[in-house]
């Protein structure tokens, strides 16, 4: 651009300068024709006045005061007159003019002829001599006059012409520079019209590459939630033009979080990528697939007329998709997915309601035990306000200080003696109240915030250990619960190990609790995950034990010290020979292998005495007591210091 300005500036510079410079040749050739008219005139009239001597000389009546020398030195005059006519510049340039040149030769010629007659001159009437001279000088005269006249008359015609003879290289550059610095102007002109054409397509493809990124995903491709919520948008129009209906398909991938935990991001990422494309494979062209977020997708399915049988055929035949296997990093990965369905109009006549109805929809089919499809139906929706206000409230929980770790005792059954306490995880909510954990979990799960939970979790359970201790209490074992993310992560031991380090809480006295479902999927990672756990010196239980399917042959390769027999055996123990006996078969398969029991859940006197009679060894349960506050704990344990809790419940126990 400054090429262009300085190119502009040099052509104004020039063409101010041409305009100067002819201004000055028009006032200069003004004067020059003021002065070449004058010397014509002048001319004339030393002709006419040499003709005057000479008839004053040579008349009837001579004048006494009209001598031959005054004839002689008018004459001397006009030939000095025509000397200057081959003197100076400016006399030249006039010369320069063809009749002016052929008058100034004429009169040369004449004065030639008449010198040699003056000297023959009388002072006589009318002497013969005047005669033949004026005749001499008739043209001349005439032509002067009439010359003198033409530039008077035709001022700026000879201008003009003399502007003409203007030294050529004046002219040159008068015309050159203006000539050479608009071209110059043009040519930089033209290049910054392109520089701004080329400039303003790079601009335009940019801006088009910056749209695209702002409505897609970066990973898939597809369109993104913005560019889905038009789409939605559009389509509700068209739809509600041509009186059909459409369908909103929500479907998120199950447990693919533990995908990207366990095998890592980019085959997390990968699976993303292959999973967007086998969606785009099952609709029709016009039809939208999106991806809103980690792993939740949405299909719009356009045109399904009156029938659901053609909806369903869409959402089966996705599922089906889903459903073949995945080959990543070497290995067949088996995804399942849950999908909700809304359509339109009957469940909603507006983008965003018709995509909340099919979320909550999606997520009865993930509650109802996941790889699911689910229709909406009214009801769902408040249940999915509910989930998603609560899961943005949780997001602030722990910073907030709204977690609190309760703490139920743990009982020897032989001797009543509390010898530790399950530490027991509430959210005091700020409107909902004190939260159940069941409540929030599965929502802490699902959303990866159990992995921050679940650390402050173990790292408050220890501290407090061993605060009470340092209060006076007997140093209580610990037990925590374990979620399945946190015993995905592969660096599980290394925290566990920090968490014991920074709270000094000596590590044998520290027991993790893991589920049977959590070991068994995917048992190699479970042995190598509880093998470290226990090099650190922790002790491992197997929670809710008897409801999964973890046989004896599995149970014998994780290198766990306790099982915890799940409360619903406890619980219908003494009701169904059922539980019954699988309590039993737990309490000596237990003894087979070296595993201590505790049972959960036991909440009647004839409970205990069902496990003691059966050698269990320790137990947990209302019956002693809930799950406690933390000062409520420690009054708790303080109060029974050296008590028989069982004997307290009346079991006629010896003291
Ligand atoms: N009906 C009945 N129930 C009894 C009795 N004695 C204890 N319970 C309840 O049984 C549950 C025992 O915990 P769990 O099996 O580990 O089951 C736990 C555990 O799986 C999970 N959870 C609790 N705290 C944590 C935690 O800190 N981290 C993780 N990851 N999960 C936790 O939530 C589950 C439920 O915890 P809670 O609601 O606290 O429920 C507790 C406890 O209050 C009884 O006599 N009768």
């Amino acid at each position: 651009m400054w090429r262009l300005l300085l190119a502009l500036a040099v052509f104004i510079a020039a063409l101010y300068f041409s305009y100067r410079e002819i201004g000055q040749a028009n006032s200069l050739a003004t004067l020059r024709v003021g002065h070449h008219t004058h010397t014509l005139f002048r001319t004339y009239e030393d002709v006419q006045r040499f003709l005057y001597s000479l008839r004053d000389y040579t008349g009837d009546e001579p004048l006494d005061t009209q001598s031959l020398e005054s004839v002689q030195l008018h004459f001397e005059l006009l030939v000095s007159r025509l000397r200057v006519f081959h003197e100076g510049e400016a006399n030249r340039e006039l010369l320069a003019f063809a009749e002016v040149r052929a008058a100034v030769d004429r009169l040369a010629v004449a004065l030639d002829r008449i010198e040699p007659l003056i000297a023959d001159l009388a002072p006589e009437r009318r002497d013969p001599h005047y005669a033949q001279i004026r005749a001499l000088l008739h043209d001349s005269r005439i032509s002067f006059l009439q010359l003198g006249k033409q530039f008077l008359l035709n001022a700026q015609l000879r201008n003009e012409q003399l502007l003409k003879q203007l030294s050529h290289m004046q002219s040159f550059w008068v015309i050159a520079a203006p000539a050479v610095s608009g071209s110059l102007l043009l040519v930089l002109f033209f290049l910054q019209l392109r520089q701004s054409m080329a400039l303003a397509k790079s601009l335009e493809s940019q801006s088009r590459a910056l749209a695209h990124m702002a409505a897609h995903d970066f990973l898939t491709a597809l369109p993104n939630r913005a560019l889905l919520l038009e789409r939605l948008t559009r389509m509700i129009e068209q739809t509600q033009r041509a009186s059909g209906r459409f369908a909103v398909m929500f479907l998120d991938l199950d447990r693919f979080k533990a995908v990207n935990d366990s095998l890592g991001h980019a085959v997390g990422d990968e699976l993303l990528k292959m999973v967007a494309e086998r969606l785009c494979a099952c609709v029709r062209e016009g039809d939208t697939v999106a991806r809103i977020s980690g792993d939740e997708f949405v299909l719009l399915v356009g045109d399904i007329g009156d029938d659901d049988a053609v909806i369903n055929t869409v959402a089966e035949r996705v599922a089906t998709q889903l459903r073949r296997p995945f080959q990543l990093a070497g290995e067949e990965l088996l995804v399942t997915s849950s999908i909700g369905i809304s359509l339109y109009p009957a469940h909603g006549q507006q983008a965003e309601l018709l995509l909340v109805n099919a979320d909550a929809a999606m997520y009865s089919a993930k509650a109802s035990g996941r790889n699911s499809i689910h229709g909406y139906l009214a009801e769902m929706n408040a249940g999915s306000v509910a989930r998603l206000e609560l899961n943005r409230d949780l997001h602030f929980a722990l910073e907030r200080g709204q977690l609190v770790l309760h703490y139920q005792p743990l009982v020897q059954l032989s001797t009543g003696q509390i010898f530790g306490v399950e530490a027991l995880l509430r959210w005091q909510h700020p409107s909902r109240g004190l939260l159940a954990p069941d409540e929030f979990i599965p929502l802490a799960e699902e959303s990866g915030l159990i992995i921050p939970i679940g650390e402050w979790i173990l790292r408050t359970a220890c501290a407090d250990a061993v605060a009470w201790h340092s209060q006076g209490l007997p140093l209580l074992k610990m037990a925590v619960n374990l979620s399945a993310l946190q015993f995905q992560q592969p660096e599980l031991a290394e925290r566990v190990d920090a968490v014991l380090v920074a709270t000094g809480f000596p590590a044998e006295m520290l027991v993790l609790e893991m589920t049977e479902t959590q070991l068994m999927r995917n048992v190699d990672l479970a042995v190598a995950a509880t093998q470290a756990l226990r090099e650190l010196g922790v002790g491992l239980a197997v929670d809710d034990f008897g409801t999964g399917y973890c046989s004896l042959s599995y149970l014998q390769r994780f290198p766990v010290s306790k099982l915890k027999l799940d409360r619903s055996f406890v619980q219908d123990s003494l009701s169904k020979c059922s539980a019954a006996a699988i309590s039993r078969s737990v309490i000596s398969l237990g003894k087979s292998l070296s595993l201590k029991i505790l049972a959960e859940g036991i909440e009647t006197p004839e409970q205990l005495a069902f496990l003691r009679a059966h050698g269990c060894d320790y137990g947990q349960g209302y019956l002693f007591s809930r799950p406690l506050a933390q000062a409520e704990l420690v009054s708790f344990v303080q109060a029974n210091r050296g008590a028989r809790l069982t004997k307290k419940v009346n079991l006629g126990l010896p003291s």
